[in-house]
């Protein structure tokens, strides 16, 4: 959600869109108004409408043909200047008062539809001309049988933001309208089509550089004219930058498609695609981002531009994502270009490409780089660019396949409720959680794996169509860069939506063959060609951040199949729950088509129930999800037939074995009946411990990955659930699984290292001797505890009753009995005197005393871990 502040330089004037007749009514209660709809002083009311009114008629249009721009049409259509504040939270009349601005552009009948000029993942954009001016208009085509309510929503505010902007390289959408249940877009035709096109068209290896500098110098007047606006686009990208057939460069589609993605409701279908080779790291996270998530997309697009395609085009969404995250920031290689290109052009991408948004410029900031001081004027695109470019009717388009991702946020989750849908079957977690900031610098795991999964979702059968996005949170920009300040001034306060619950919604569906998406739509998994269990339930620890990469692979991971390229996941529900800044939920559901079956059952039933959970800070219940969506429980999930995980190589093996880990921090919220590893669990039984090392073993296969994690975990089993412990598959005799625990090797259900029993995940060195002192250490701890309890009370009694010997032989027996791990000889007397009793109970005293330093040590030790964590989070 794009959400503006009062500004001087944006036009004031507000467009409702609104539609009498249909279905899609867009003028019901509309909550979701951002505050700053309302402080805009609306100077410049526009209505358009689709009504039945008389107002269809009532303007006078001035039917001269007008120029090219949106200033003219706009003028040409009498635009009310009347003063008119309009308050978003009530509905708007459907059918517009005298007082209403003028209806404008209302009708598909004042159009005449010529050839499709391009396609967008969720539009079509035909050429047309609308009649009553006799003037060339873009005519974006989108179907709002794809959207939910509230996405429409979404949609006519931005689509009003669009209209606000008024900058000579922003698009300005011109009007809108409803047509049954089509969404009609305009907006001035621009001859030159989208960079991305040009250069499919005549440019496929790239521009040269002073044709880039000036068409990046236009494109970043247009950012910093939104971000001065408070605005952050979020999809910028050579697609989005349209060229006028004078050389004027627009940053087009604004707004438009990020916003279907941010509000939503459950159950919402489809909204645009992309791919995220133009996100910022700090997106993907869904850490909280800000303006600066536009630079580096811009620094993308300027890659983009020199060599014909965005670094890791050719990847599958997730591992595009992986890289981004993972990877050093792509930058210009120079030498492998066809076009020479100088140093500076270099520095100003990389200057863009910081993973830090922090060290990014701001727009104003770039603007002054010295790269951009070569560049031309407009003319000399038309010299080097436009010339000999076919007209857009007859150049080559390309159809996209519409696949669509949602990924919707709600303003309510109710994962628990949710049993009966493709939603998480469970969670203790639905209260609110109050507002929260997030730093832009600060990621979650959530959140990558949040991206993760939705771009496994894309499938990466839709590599190389260069036509995805995807794009989250709600973001406010509070205190927009001004024009000039420095980086450090401009830090710009990124608040995430508060009190909200996020879902995801991660859908993909074909619109090409709508009556069999199932059978249609293929998207495969291919991390490497490992095979990935689609049947997992995975709760990650959202908030470590060395867990975060992979957790998200993990969580990536169950939305894709089988390698072997077998159909896969068709539809999956990705929820995120933010409880508090750090408090994530998510939540994959997925549905595969039956072809794809056979590739994702392929990990054990209970390999999908492993957590990996760090409890004792309750406050902090962080959880990712992912099950399947063919069951609407986790207990489904876990009775199906399942068969090995197998990890074709380290990396893979990590990314399985993470397949079958939860995540969480809470262990209340691990309770898919797996197994935990939890931090500072308590109330766990052991792990036997056969199994400490196969999971040693696979976590620290993780070692070459940059995902390599280091911390301290319980790991555990719960049994909320005990009906998937029962219907663990019998092959899991046949493959022991690295968390697997025998049902006779304890009688709880629940079983786990101890608390503060050590594992260094992801480290080089697991240390099993280590654990199981600790684990010694702590039982000792609680038979010491336990004992001194009874003697205390034993000793009372022989205070009031000296001579008691029953009380005496009582106490010998306890002893005898509890405190194996020390020296009990004295207490093997029948009739032990009380100064003996009393040497045993300092001995024992001694003993607890020792046991807490060295639980203190080792807390200390852990606590020095959890710094040198966070040292490395920040190197990296
Ligand atoms: N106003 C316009 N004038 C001329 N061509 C346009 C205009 N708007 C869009 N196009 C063409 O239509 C194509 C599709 O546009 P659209 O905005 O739907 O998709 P996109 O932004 O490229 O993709 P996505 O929707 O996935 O972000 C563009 O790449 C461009 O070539």
């Amino acid at each position: 959600m794009l959400t503006t502040q009062k500004s001087e330089s944006l036009d004031a004037p507000v467009v409702t869109i609104t539609t009498a007749t249909t279905a899609l009514d867009f003028n019901n209660n509309n909550n979701n108004t951002s505050s700053s709809d309302k402080q805009q002083p609306l100077d410049h009311p526009i209505l358009i409408t689709r009504s039945s009114s008389s107002f269809h008629h009532s303007i006078s249009h001035n039917k001269r043909s007008i120029g090219s721009t949106a200033d003219n049409i706009l003028h040409s259509l009498k635009i009310s200047t009347n003063v008119q504040h309009q308050d978003h939270s009530t509905p708007a009349s459907p059918i517009p008062s005298a007082s209403d601005a003028q209806v404008v552009i209302q009708n598909i009948d004042d159009f005449v539809i010529k050839g499709p000029i391009g396609y967008g993942s969720s539009a079509v954009v035909y050429s047309a001309v609308y009649t009553p001016l006799n003037y060339r208009v873009a005519l974006k085509m989108i179907d709002l049988d794809m959207f939910e309510r509230n996405q429409i929503d979404e949609l006519r505010r931005e689509t009003t933001l669009m209209a606000l902007s008024k900058h000579p390289n922003v698009l300005r959408v011109l009007g809108s309208f409803v047509e049954g249940s089509k969404l009609y877009i305009v907006t001035p035709y621009l001859a030159g089509g989208s960079c991305l096109d040009i250069m499919k068209t005549n440019f496929r290896e790239g521009l040269d550089e002073l044709s880039i500098a000036t068409i990046l110098k236009q494109a970043l007047e247009a950012l910093a004219y939104l971000h001065k606006n408070g605005h952050i686009h979020r999809d910028v990208k050579a697609g989005n930058l349209l060229m006028d057939e004078d050389g004027t460069v627009l940053l087009g589609d604004f707004g438009v498609s990020s916003s279907l993605m941010d509000t939503g409701e459950r159950g919402v279908r489809k909204t645009f695609v992309g791919t995220p080779c133009w996100m910022a790291p700090e997106v993907m996270e869904q850490a909280g981002y800000d303006y600066k998530a536009d630079i580096w997309s811009f620094g993308i697009t300027a890659i983009e531009l020199a060599t014909g395609h965005a670094p890791f085009a050719k990847l599958p969404p997730l591992k595009v994502l992986m890289m981004t995250l993972s990877s050093d920031p792509p930058t210009l290689v120079r030498e492998t270009t066809k076009h020479k290109y100088t140093r500076v052009f270099k520095d100003m991408i990389d200057l863009c490409l910081n993973k830090d948004p922090a060290k990014r410029p701001t727009a104003e900031k770039l603007l002054q780089h010295q790269f951009f001081k070569q560049a031309k004027r407009r003319e000399y695109l038309v010299k080097t660019v436009l010339t000999d470019l076919p007209p857009l009717e007859q150049r080559p388009h390309k159809k996209i396949p519409q696949r669509q991702i949602s990924i919707t946020k709600t303003d309510e989750w109710d994962f628990q409720d949710d049993d009966t849908d493709e939603t998480s079957p469970d969670d203790a977690t639905k209260e609110k959680q109050p507002s929260s900031s997030t730093s832009p610098q600060q990621p979650t795991g959530t959140g990558v794996a949040a991206a993760a999964a939705a771009a496994a979702a894309v499938g990466s059968n839709q590599q190389g169509s260069g036509r995805r996005h995807i794009s989250f949170g709600d973001v406010v920009v509070k205190n927009p860069p001004q024009p000039y300040a420095t980086a450090s001034s401009v830090q710009a306060e990124v608040v995430v939506a508060p009190t909200k619950k996020s879902r995801f919604v991660v859908e993909e569906t074909s619109r090409e063959q709508p009556t069999d998406v199932t059978a249609s739509t293929t998207t495969t998994s291919s991390l490497g060609g490992i095979p990935i269990s689609r049947q997992a339930s995975i709760v990650s620890e959202c908030s470590s951040p060395m867990l975060a990469p992979t957790s998200g692979a993990a969580a990536a991971a169950i939305a894709m199949t089988d390698s072997d390229g077998s159909e896969g996941v068709k539809k999956g529900r990705f929820s995120v729950n933010k409880q508090a800044a750090e408090n994530n939920q998510a939540t994959v559901d997925s549905t595969t088509t039956t072809s794809s079956d056979k590739s994702i059952t392929k990990s054990s039933s209970h390999d999908n129930m492993a957590a990996i959970d760090r409890a004792g800070s309750t406050d902090r219940k962080s959880r990712f999800e992912i099950h399947h969506g063919d069951q609407p429980t986790a207990a489904a999930t876990a009775t199906a037939t399942s068969t090995t995980s197998s990890a074709a190589s380290p990396q893979l093996s990590a990314v399985t074995a993470l397949n079958n880990l939860s995540l969480s921090r809470d262990n209340s919220l691990s309770s898919t009946n797996g197994h935990a590893l939890t931090r500072d669990g308590s109330s766990h039984s052991r792990l036997p411990a056969r199994y400490q090392q196969p999971l040693s073993d696979t976590i620290t296969s993780t070692k070459d990955d940059h995902s390599r994690k280091v911390g301290r975990f319980e790991l555990s089993s719960e049994s909320s659930r005990p009906s998937i412990s029962s219907n663990h598959s019998n092959h899991d005799k046949d493959v022991l699984h690295p968390y697997e625990y025998s049902s006779s090797s304890s009688t709880s259900p629940s079983s786990s290292l101890s608390r503060g029993q050590l594992l260094r995940v992801g480290s080089d060195q697991v240390m099993p001797t280590f654990q199981t002192h600790m684990e010694e250490l702590l039982k000792v701890n609680e038979t010491q505890r336990n004992l001194l309890r009874e003697l205390s009370g034993i000793l009372k009694s022989t205070t009031t009753s000296s001579s008691s010997t029953s009380s005496l032989l009582s106490s010998s027996s306890i002893l005898k009995k509890s405190a194996s791990t020390i020296d009990t000889t004295q207490l093997e007397r029948s009739n032990p005197s009380v100064d003996e009793l009393l040497s045993t109970v300092d001995t024992l005293e001694n003993q607890l005393q020792t046991s807490i330093r060295e639980n203190q040590s080792l807390q200390r030790e852990n606590e020095a871990l959890r710094r040198e964590i966070e040292n490395l989070r920040h190197k990296s």
